[in-house]
């Protein structure tokens, strides 16, 4: 359908969702959907992704009506591209209509009197012919014949990538990485998009398969395979067993195909490939993306090298005496153990539940640093939240994210130019949350001869990202380890404790109180009614910050993340007409609401928690949020941003670790069937600080107790530590006697 634009009614500035109306004379449109007749034609509403809206141009429209209830007969926009009227008003109106950067409308003008109707010939085969127009040169000529090539190849990636979805910020990706050979390479080879970041095999695969692409093509063969590799590390995994890999490779390549098209041999040919590129690592039966294989022998090697530094070590009986004096604490004899260890040894460890006094040896240990000698200790932890509570609770305030601490832009950005860390003293908490990527740049960050001290609890969930490095460095045996687990916390809120270290050591039946709670009721729709129930009647008394219910799954049902925080919602903050809200792809926000942020960034960190406290325009019309976290951090959103921010009346139990809330409520039933776990019960428990209220079912909550799948993910970080102990070791042996024999 030809048409040409009118005006805007509505766009989503986060996600290109865009209604318009176009002016349209085609006459095999619906009666129904002309909305108003405008001079030899109609008005018509279209909806769609990034619809064009130049007011000179003409476009083609393709796709296809559909019949709104509430706003009537619309068209669907699947595909969109310009038509360029070979008139003076379309050539002058496309050439100025801002498309193609570096022509106004004087130049537009200029052009089209001096080349008239050919105009558009010209600038695609002689554009050097523009020089004799005043006011182009050599520079602007170059800037004016890549806009056009840009242009052109944008019209036409439009053109073939949007019935997939693709929005035209990904076209802009894609023009970016393969230039203006894209429209050739999509058409040739179109599993190349693969290697571009946010496209999906999936995705690539049902527009390769749309350009009959050869389906044994290795380059799908290999998008495949990467694509197993990057949801395996999204999992947990570093790497895959080979064999496990290869089925899963026929199972995809050949999904929903009529008859096989990709067999096992020509996998493993593309596999054999990718390992003499060294994109892929084979090493015994395990296969390693590169990169992942790099940072686990990597990090092994660096920490072995920290384990055999000399850093000065102390016997620190006396100064453990008078902390204790001036500190007014008596410590356990293993708290005692982790205080006499930390400055025995380059590398130690300290693990332990909530409560067990992780935080007071650490005071300890900051107060003999510091009677030692002047160096500053770095604190550090994995997120915003850990970094703040250490900051507070040791009076420190140099700590910090690891990020900030390493200077990491995003979440997996890292730095090639980077300075080492300038402490002496290095310490970690909540290292259970760190990952392989993570752990790998803190010990690249590492000058040599450095004190490091990782504190943590060992029976957390592993970090959301791959590798399982905190258990890892534990099992390694060459890192002295201090298990603390006595709890110390106060007698009112001690069941919290107690339940959690039975849960960890699978003993015994929990124990309930009043600080903790088992409410049985089954099925997800009656458990969500009564995590409802039960919500109202604790914010009696409490503020919407200090009650967080948990939950394992994201959508699952009725009593998973997302139902859940609809229904909440209406609670705590109702719609009314003087809330404003804003739309963000299918999501809708409103004022008032209490939000989790989902990335890191500045000054923000993934699973902060916030609340909106307004919508705005700014002073260029477009719409703000004004969001608040704690720390009276005031931090202005746009709608664009506000794609990393997810209510947060409930969230997930692999969401809040790191934090803590003074009350959790945890629906828990038969029908969370694989996250019935003992990891993640246990972390969901130990995030209550007063009171947890469990509410479903006990057997969901005992098979959770037995069920222990800890050491499952498929790293060996551990065997490479010991491997290169033994390595290195054994060059210090032979090195001892070079020396032996100088002597002689
Ligand atoms: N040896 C001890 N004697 C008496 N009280 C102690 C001892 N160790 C810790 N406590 C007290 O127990 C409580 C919990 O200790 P702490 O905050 O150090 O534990 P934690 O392991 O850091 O807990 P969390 O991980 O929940 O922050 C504190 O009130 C602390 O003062």
């Amino acid at each position: 359908m030809k048409c040409r634009f009118q005006s805007k009614i509505f766009q989503n500035e986060a996600n290109g969702y865009t209604i318009a109306a176009y002016w349209t004379a085609d006459p095999s449109i619906p009666n129904e959907a002309r909305k108003k007749p405008a001079g030899n034609g109609f008005i018509i509403t279209a909806v769609g992704n990034d619809l064009p809206m130049i007011k000179n141009l003409t476009y083609e429209l393709t796709g296809y009506w559909v019949n709104n209830p509430k706003y009537g007969t619309q068209f669907e926009v699947e595909t969109h591209m310009e038509i360029v009227k070979r008139t003076k008003e379309g050539i002058i109106g496309y050439l100025s209509s801002g498309a193609i950067r570096g022509i106004g409308e004087k130049t537009a003008q200029a052009i089209f009197d001096r080349f008239g109707l050919d105009a558009l010939e010209i600038m695609e085969q002689h554009p050097e012919e523009l020089l004799a127009i005043r006011g182009i040169n050599e520079k602007k000529l170059d800037e004016i014949k890549s806009a056009y090539n840009e242009n052109q190849c944008f019209r036409e990636l439009m053109t073939f990538l949007a019935p997939y979805k693709i929005t035209s910020s990904q076209v802009k990706k894609i023009l970016l990485e393969f230039g203006s050979m894209a429209p050739e390479i999509i058409r040739q080879r179109p599993y190349k998009l693969c290697e571009i970041k946010g496209f999906g095999f999936l995705t690539v695969d049902k527009i390769a398969k749309k350009f009959n692409a050869n389906l044994n093509d290795p380059i799908r063969i290999a998008g495949g395979i990467s694509y197993l590799m990057k949801k395996a590390a999204s999992e947990g995994a570093l790497y895959l067993y080979q064999k496990s890999l290869i089925s899963k490779a026929l199972e995809l390549l050949n999904a929903e195909l009529p008859q096989q098209a990709v067999n096992e041999r020509q996998i493993q040919r593309v596999l054999y490939q990718l390992a003499l590129q060294r994109d892929l690592i084979v090493e015994g039966n395990r296969i390693y993306e590169y990169g992942f294989y790099e940072m686990e022998r990597e990090t092994a090697k660096m920490l072995v090298a920290h384990l055999l530094d000399k850093v000065p070590l102390y016997n620190v009986e006396k100064e453990l005496e008078e902390a204790q004096q001036v500190l007014n604490i008596r410590l356990s004899e293993a708290q005692a153990k982790a205080v006499r260890m930390t400055f025995a040894h380059p590398v130690s460890i300290i693990t332990g539940g909530p409560g067990t006094g992780k935080t007071t040896v650490l005071k300890v240990i900051l107060y003999i640093q510091k009677q030692l000698c002047d160096d500053q200790v770095q604190l550090m932890a994995p997120t915003g939240r850990a970094a703040r509570r250490m900051a507070e609770s040791t009076g420190e305030e140099n700590a910090s994210t690891m990020h900030s601490a390493l200077g990491l832009a995003g979440d997996d950005e890292f730095n090639e130019d980077f300075e080492y860390l300038d402490s002496n003293f290095l310490c970690v908490d909540e290292f259970s949350m760190v990952d392989m990527r993570l752990a790998y740049e803190f010990f690249r960050h590492i000058k040599r001869n450095v004190r490091i001290l990782c504190i943590g609890d060992a029976d957390q969930l592993p970090s959301v990202g791959p590798g399982e490095v905190f258990r890892q460095l534990i099992e390694c045996g060459l890192i002295p380890v201090t298990v603390l687990d006595l709890v110390y916390r106060q007698a009112e809120h001690i069941r919290i404790y107690e339940n959690a270290q039975r849960i960890k050591d699978n003993t015994g039946a929990l124990h309930t109180g009043d600080d903790f709670q088992i409410l049985d009721c089954s099925g997800a729709e009656e458990t969500a009614a009564l995590v409802q129930k039960v919500f109202r009647q604790e914010l009696q008394d409490k503020s919407i910050d200090d009650v967080q219910v948990l939950t394992p799954y994201r959508k699952r049902g009725a009593a998973s993340v997302n139902e859940l925080n609809q229904v909440l919602r209406e609670i705590v903050n109702p719609q009314d007409s003087r809330k404003r809200t804003m739309t963000v792809g299918k999501r809708k926000f409103r004022e008032g609401d209490k939000v989790i942020q989902t990335k890191n960034r500045d000054l923000v960190s993934n699973g902060d928690m916030g609340i909106i406290r307004q919508f705005f325009l700014d002073e260029e019309g477009r719409k703000k949020a004004k969001l608040l976290f704690s720390d009276d951090r005031e931090m202005i959103y746009s709608a664009e941003d506000m794609d990393e921010v997810e209510l947060a009346y409930a969230t997930t139990v692999h969401k809040s670790q790191g934090s803590e809330y003074p009350v959790v409520i945890l629906p828990w039933i038969k029908g969370f069937y694989t996250m019935l776990k003992r990891p993640i019960l246990y972390t969901a428990v130990t995030r209550a600080k007063e009171k947890l209220i469990i509410v479903g079912e006990q057997a969901a909550l005992y098979q959770a107790i037995r069920t222990d799948n800890r050491g499952m993910r498929n790293t060996i970080l551990a065997k490479r530590i010991v491997a290169e102990y033994h390595t290195a070791t054994e060059n210090v042996q032979e090195t001892d006697c070079e020396q032996l024999k100088l002597a002689i």
